[in-house]
Order: C-alpha cells, then sequence, then structure tokens
C-alpha cells in the first residue's frame, strides 16, 4: 500500500489498502477531479499494491498516451471479462496479436473512408429517428436507442432492427447493461485487487453465476447472428455487412470462430449506448439552453432553407453546430474516464517514473474541467470553439493537442469515432432541422420542468437521467417531408434483414 518513490504524489496511503480506503465508490470522475487540483495533471493512487495513475491534461495525455503509445496501449486484466467473455472482449483485451487483429478488422469498417458506405443506413435509419419523434415524440428516449442499435447492427451483421422491442435490441441491451453493471466498480468484490477471491467456489460467490449465465447467453446470441450472415453469404441476399466481409477474408484477420463471434459483439456493444447518450445529451442541452439550440437552428435555416432535407455534407458549412457538438462532448462526456489503460514496460513522465503494469485512467470529465485549458470550463458556451480550434484559452500551446480526447487517445483511441460522427451530425441537423424542443409542463401547476444536463445516470458511462420534454414539428411542410423521406427509405432497409 506504500507509495513507492518515483511514482507521481497523490493522496497519503494507509499499510496494505493504500488509498482505497478514500476511493470514490460512485462517481469516480468527480473525486478524481478534485484531486487533480490538489496533486496535478498527474498523480498516482496506491489500490493495495497496484499503482494507478490519473492523467488530468491534454497535455499529459500526449506525453503519457499519444506518444508513448507503445508502451502505454494495454489494458489491465479484468477477471469479469475472462469469465464473461474469455478474455476476448476487444475494448478490454490486453495488447498483443488478438488484439491487433480486432483492431485491423475494425480499422476496415469503421476508418473514415470505410464508414462513407455505411452512410446510405445511416442516412434510412435518420429518416426513421425523425419519424419516429414526429409519431410519437414521448418516446424520443428509446427512439435514439432503437436508432444507434439498428445502425450498428446493419453495418456489423446486415440485420435493420426497425422497433425498440425487437426481440434482437432487447437481448442486447439486457445483455449490455448486465455486462455493465458487472464491471462497474462494487458490482463484483474487488476480485482484481484480491485475487484470491477468484479461487471462492459458486455457491459462496453468486456474482461467478451471473458471469457463467451472461456468458453463455451471450455467447448463443452472437453465434447465431455469426449464423445469419454464414447463411446469408450462400444466398444471393449479400448485403456487404462487415461480417460478410470479415468471413470472405478469414486469412487477413486470422480469427477463430469465438474471436470472430466476440470481436462482432464488442463492437455492437460499444457503439450503441455511446452514441445514443450523446444524442440523449443533445436533446437535453437544447432544453436548458434555448439561445444556443435558437441560434443553430437559424444555421441550419440559412443552409439547408425549407425546400429540402439535411445531407452529411451540408456540416462542412455549419461551424457553429460543429462547436455545439464539441462543446456538449466537453459538458457531457459519455466516458467521463475512458477505459483504462495499462503500462507494459517502464516510462519517465518528466521527473516521475510510471511502473509495468501501472493503470492509466484518463481522466476526460477532468481535462475538460482544467482551468488551465479551457476559460469558465462549468460554463456551456459552444462559442469557444469557434474561437479556438480546441476550444482552448488563447496563450494554451496548442501543439500536439487536439479536439477528440472524448474519444480517448493513443493506440487505443476509440475506432468508432468517424461512425459515431456521422450518426451525431446527421442526426443534430436532422432534429434541429424538423423539430423545435421546449421544456414540458407540469400539468398540475402548468409550470415548465426545467432539464439539467448534469442530472446524470450513476454508472461508468454517463447518460442524462429520462427526463420528460416538448418536442413539435416545425411545420406541416415538414411533417410532410420527413414522412416521404422515411418512406423512400424502405428500399434501404429492404437490404438489411436477417
Ligand atoms: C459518442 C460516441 C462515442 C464515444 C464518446 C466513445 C468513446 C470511447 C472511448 C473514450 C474509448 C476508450 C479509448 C481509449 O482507451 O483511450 C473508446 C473505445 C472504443 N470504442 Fe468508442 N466511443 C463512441 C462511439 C463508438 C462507436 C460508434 C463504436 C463502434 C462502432 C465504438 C467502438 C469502440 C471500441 C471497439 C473501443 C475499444 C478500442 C480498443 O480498445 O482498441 N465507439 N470509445
Amino acid at each position: 500500500g506504500t507509495r513507492q518513490s518515483g511514482l507521481p504524489p497523490g493522496p497519503p496511503t494507509l499499510p496494505l489498502l493504500g488509498n482505497l480506503h478514500v476511493f470514490p465508490k460512485t462517481r469516480a470522475y468527480l473525486k478524481f477531479t478534485e484531486w487533480a487540483k490538489v496533486y496535478g495533471e498527474l498523480y498516482s493512487l496506491k489500490a493495495g499494491p497496484a499503482n494507478v495513475v490519473i492523467l488530468s491534461s491534454p497535455r499529459m495525455v500526449r506525453e503519457c498516451i499519444d506518444v508513448k503509445g507503445a508502451a502505454t496501449a494495454s489494458r489491465p486484466l479484468l477477471h469479469v471479462s475472462e469469465l464473461v467473455s474469455n478474455n476476448l472482449e476487444f475494448s478490454l483485451i490486453q495488447y498483443g496479436p488478438t488484439w491487433r487483429s480486432m483492431r485491423r478488422a475494425a480499422h476496415d469498417i469503421l476508418s473514415q473512408q470505410a464508414c462513407m458506405r455505411h452512410l446510405p443506413i445511416q442516412h434510412a435509419e435518420a429518416s426513421q429517428l425523425t419519424f419516429d419523434f414526429l409519431e410519437s415524440p414521448e418516446l424520443f428516449y428509446t427512439h435514439i436507442y432503437r436508432y444507434t442499435a439498428s445502425v450498428i447492427v446493419s453495418v456489423v451483421y446486415g440485420i435493420h432492427c426497425p422497433r425498440y422491442h425487437d426481440s434482437l435490441v432487447d437481448e442486447l441491451r439486457q445483455i449490455t447493461r448486465e455486462f455493465q453493471q458487472l464491471i462497474t466498480p462494487g458490482g463484483t468484490p474487488p476480485i482484481d485487487i484480491v485475487p484470491i477471491l477468484k479461487h471462492l467456489p459458486e455457491r459462496v460467490a453468486p456474482w461467478k453465476a451471473r458471469c457463467r449465465h451472461l456468458r453463455a447467453r451471450q455467447l448463443k446470441l452472437l453465434l447465431s447472428l455469426l449464423d445469419t450472415c454464414e447463411n446469408r453469404r450462400k444466398t444471393d441476399k449479400r448485403n456487404g455487412c462487415f461480417m460478410e466481409y470479415i468471413l470472405d477474408n478469414q486469412d487477413r484477420y486470422n480469427l477463430d470462430r469465438e474471436q470472430t463471434a466476440a470481436f462482432g459483439g464488442s463492437v455492437i456493444e460499444a457503439g450503441i449506448d455511446t452514441t445514443a447518450m450523446f444524442l440523449q445529451f443533445f436533446v437535453a442541452c437544447m432544453i436548458a439552453y434555448p439561445e444556443v439550440q435558437a441560434r443553430a437552428r437559424k444555421d441550419i435555416d440559412d443552409v439547408i432553407g425549407l425546400n429540402r432535407t439535411p445531407q452529411q455534407d451540408d456540416i462542412e458549412n455549419l461551424p457553429y453546430l460543429r462547436a455545439l457538438i464539441n462543446e456538449i462532448h466537453r459538458f457531457c462526456p459519455i466516458a467521463p474516464m475512458g477505459i483504462p489503460h495499462a503500462s507494459t514496460a517502464d516510462e519517465r513522465i518528466g521527473d516521475y517514473m510510471i511502473p509495468k503494469g501501472t493503470t492509466i485512467v484518463i481522466n476526460i470529465w477532468g481535462l475538460y474541467r482544467n482551468e488551465e485549458y479551457f476559460e469558465d470550463p462549468d460554463v456551456f458556451n459552444p462559442e469557444r470553439y469557434l474561437q479556438s480550434p480546441y476550444g482552448m484559452k488563447p496563450g494554451v500551446n496548442l501543439t500536439g493537442l487536439r479536439s477528440d480526447y472524448m474519444f480517448g487517445g493513443g493506440r487505443r483511441i476509440c475506432p468508432g469515432m468517424h461512425l459515431a460522427f456521422n450518426s451525431i451530425t446527421l442526426n443534430t441537423m436532422n432534429l434541429l432541422w424538423a423539430f423545435e424542443f421546449n421544456t414540458a409542463k407540469d400539468p398540475n401547476t402548468g409550470r415548465p420542468i426545467p432539464v439539467d444536463p448534469h442530472h446524470v445516470t450513476d454508472n461508468l458511462l454517463l447518460s442524462p437521467e429520462p427526463f420528460q420534454c416538448n418536442i413539435v414539428p416545425r411545420s406541416d411542410k415538414k411533417a410532410e417531408m420527413i414522412r416521404n423521406q422515411f418512406a423512400n427509405a424502405k428500399a434501404t432497409f429492404d437490404l438489411f434483414c436477417a
């Protein structure tokens, strides 16, 4: 539990425990950010004998993660992931040949260029999302989830999911929630810190049975999705989805059947919630900041006008909307602590030594609230991204910095960022073009019900707690155009059936 000399400073430790006694049980990013104000942009914690380092500035992410990427691209071992996915969960797997094969495969479907191929289905799905908002606006929260699930399941498995309560979407949602609960700190006893707990028999360790059931359920679903693609390959109904491509090019990836199934599952699990949460935050921010909504909508009206619907490349002409998207990412980062990295070699950072095997946390929340880089970081202000490309204060040396810390960094940077960007831009344009977002009224008092984007769920990933709002189409003409666009999308959906 003692902090070795050479490690960055941090809160005082206790014998054996290190800092475990003060480790936050919920909303750890808030405590990590508080500690950053005391101990600096690079500090360390002791989780028993294990070393944890917290990075809370763009400069530190550059030095530890982007520049030293070769030595900081692994992940800490997570026993739950070993039990549930045979340690094949792509986003949690350690650096090595299997990760490299998966990463190559992810690049082949998700690079900026590859994402151009997914635009037709994203466009069709976005037209369904706008239509769903029109028909049942009170269910906007779940419509968003259906949209992101269907886009990713279409891209990976070639299957369109037309409803939120589709059996496939239900099963995916339940499996993902169960896994997230198990890996959230407190979801199991501290097995990774006290490894002897791994050897407890199942009758006194109920989490083991949960992991076993989840593994069986997940494997069944993922193998059956793979079967669907294999069967489709044998017919003339191929739709060019990614799993068809992987199966056609197995030599390129060298992944066996279980690894291929796990890879597909990891991509959809990583992609559904994150993009959905962003769009839910977008709606919350539009209601909380009506003047921002009005300005973004005016720009859309100026560029797109009233006689056509938005297209993906319109975003090039909408600098304020791009700034708004960046500000939502900054203000409400979905993964406030990213996914922890682990070092595979001793690395010197300034005066400090980060030993091999250290867990490295990118404190995305704290980074975006670092006053040395961001003016009034607690104020929601999209304009900051119009004044500087990274939204940072005048005078900050921008060399080597970037605007996309919400997607992590180094070799593990989110491979889904381009698909997410296309989904986000297409839908924010559509929704602002089509609707006004207003506060809901309390039916008894008639008073507006305020929405606070920081009223969030308490999980590893942040989403706004479900909230009420009033979504109204901007005109009958637009409602008609939304219906027509959705009807025209049918031809695209027809290609994406099981
Ligand atoms: C707003 C949307 C999203 C956000 C904010 C987000 C954020 C992140 C972050 C912070 C990481 C960890 C990076 C690191 O370790 O440094 C990550 C990893 C990952 N993301 Fe995303 N993500 C989003 C959307 C997506 C989408 C749409 C997909 C899939 C289509 C996806 C797939 C993945 C995968 C597979 C990893 C693990 C990569 C690896 O470990 O090598 N993400 N994401």
